[in-house]
């Protein structure tokens, strides 16, 4: 019988597979720490032909603790049978393939969903924070852990003031079902934010003597490399407790899922200011228009709302190498659009150049270089600066985004609660699944610009490959 019949939890074995039908991994005995890799065929999986899978399962609370024991969960109660999700249930990363190369195994998740069996009894006692920047969507995540906590029976849900540091600095704050009414329509986090302020022996005391069933976390790839310590520490004393994290940045650099939340309504946000730069720039003679957006490292926001724009002729993002000056330059091919068509609309991540690594600011630095570049060749130019950066996190979500939180906060609960923990709720191929932090962590995710995203832009832009074009730096002046 396979261990996914017998409904036992599963750990990848993480040693490379041959070409095989069978989905490798180790099974946990519910008695023994001792766990021994062997194949296990899928209930599901019928016939040959079908690809490997190498299944990332998050980590359970009988991989170190023996006794933890199961009990059917309380939603049994409210919900018809066929809505739980499988043992077996999975869902595969990797959707796209050249069926000429030699295959490999395709990376597969659990499937979020709320389990038939749970492993924490009536009564939990949860803690909820979030940390880093502020992005759209956090209160509609706090909001629903919270009401989805209630639901399954919890006693107590603490909300954790102001980041990591709140775990030991401040009074937690409870949450009930009737105060986080409404919280979905208001930006920011009702709990506060943080950088800084980690300090692991005082976060898991927090937790250990305030008796927490289930700490769920909400930030970036800061924060989650934090919460998979507080998850390390949390087994390496052996308590009953899940640590769960919620993907949260407005930049959308978190790997392995397909988008954070929030990302989507920054981006329509920032079509607004998109839109407002078009109209000053097609408003007067030989005018420029720049918009600032975030992206510090990763230029997905600008990328995105300027596709999504179509009046955009220029994007700067971190990942792409680009030159100011020279024939190839940025300069000279906005010259080009102003002797083409009148106006120029350039969007520029905050990261871009790399000039913030050392204390710089891209969109001051382009904004001069520009007035100076034109000023050299007496022409009158205008220039219009939008600097929106702040503007596009501080907002509720839009539609799709709080759907997205909703989902998210609910898998989170869901995993919780079926004894998962050290795993992030996150959507892949648009279903939502638990993600071992494990995979997460010390990740950043970037704009590929060999991929389809960037080459849309290009094409829609028309921009040229700075990178292609060095030949001519040293005409009037230096680099970025
Ligand atoms: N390597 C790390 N180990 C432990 N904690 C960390 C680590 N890196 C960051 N943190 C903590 O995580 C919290 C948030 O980190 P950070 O300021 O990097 O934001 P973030 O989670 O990446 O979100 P954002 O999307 O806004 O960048 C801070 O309290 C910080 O101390
Ligand atoms: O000024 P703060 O609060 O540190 O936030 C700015 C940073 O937050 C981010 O949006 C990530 O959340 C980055 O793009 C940006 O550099
Ligand atoms: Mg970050």
């Amino acid at each position: 019988m396979s261990a996914f019949a017998i409904g036992l939890p599963l750990k990848v074995d993480k040693q490379p597979h041959k070409w095989s039908r069978n989905l490798c991994c180790t099974a946990a005995t519910p008695n023994s720490n001792l766990r021994k890799p062997r194949p296990v065929t899928p209930p599901n999986v019928k016939g040959g032909g079908l690809p490997p899978f190498k299944l990332h399962v998050a980590p359970h609370l009988r991989d170190y603790l023996q006794a933890v024991q199961q009990y059917p969960s309380p939603l049994l109660r409210t919900r018809r049978h066929n809505t739980f999700v499988q043992p077996a249930d999975i869902i595969l990363r990797d959707i796209s393939l050249n069926v000429d190369q030699t295959p490999t195994q395709l990376d597969a998740f659990l499937k979020a969903g709320p389990r038939r069996n749970v492993y924490h009894a009536n009564g939990v006692r949860a803690a909820v924070v979030s940390c880093g920047g502020i992005c759209p969507g956090i209160n509609t995540v706090i909001k629903e852990i919270t009401l989805c906590l209630f639901r399954y029976g919890a006693s107590k849900v603490f909300g954790v003031r102001h980041g990591y540091r709140g775990f030991y600095n401040s009074h937690w704050q409870e949450l009930t079902e009737e105060s986080v009414v409404g919280l979905n329509k208001m930006g920011g986090s009702v709990l506060g934010s943080s950088r800084g302020g980690f300090d692991l022996e005082r976060i898991v005391d927090a937790i250990e003597t305030r008796r927490i069933d289930q700490v769920y976390v909400i930030g970036g790839d800061g924060t989650i490399m934090g919460c998979h310590k507080i998850f390390e520490e949390v087994v390496r004393r052996r308590l009953k407790t899940s640590v769960i994290s919620i993907p949260k940045t407005i930049d959308n650099d978190i790997a392995v899922i397909d988008r954070s939340f929030g990302f989507e309504t920054a981006v329509d946000e920032a079509q607004r200011a998109i839109n407002a730069a078009y109209t000053e720039a097609t408003s007067f003679p030989d005018c420029i228009a720049l918009v600032k957006l975030m992206g510090r490292n990763s230029g997905f926001i600008a990328c995105h709302a300027a596709l999504a724009s179509e009046e955009v002729d220029c994007c700067l993002i971190p990942e792409e190498e680009f030159v100011l000056h020279g024939s190839g330059g940025v300069l000279a091919y906005v010259e080009q659009k102003l002797n083409e068509k009148g106006h120029c609309v350039v969007v520029v991540a905050e990261g871009a150049g790399h000039i913030k690594d050392q204390g710089g600011d891209i969109g001051v630095h382009l904004m001069n270089e520009t007035k100076k570049y034109f000023a050299r060749k007496n022409r009158e130019i205008s220039l219009k600066y939008l600097d929106p950066t702040y503007q596009i996190r501080a907002i509720p979500t839009t539609t799709h985004d709080n759907i997205l939180c909703i989902l998210l906060a609910h898998a989170a609960v869901h995993g919780a609660y079926a004894g998962y923990t050290g795993f992030s709720s996150g959507l892949i191929n648009s279903r939502n699944v638990f993600i071992p932090l494990e995979m997460l962590v010390g990740i950043q995710k970037k704009v590929d610009t060999m991929q389809s995203d960037w080459q849309r832009l290009r094409m829609s832009t028309g921009q040229p490959d700075w990178f292609f074009q060095e030949d001519d730096m040293s005409t009037d002046g230096a680099g970025v």
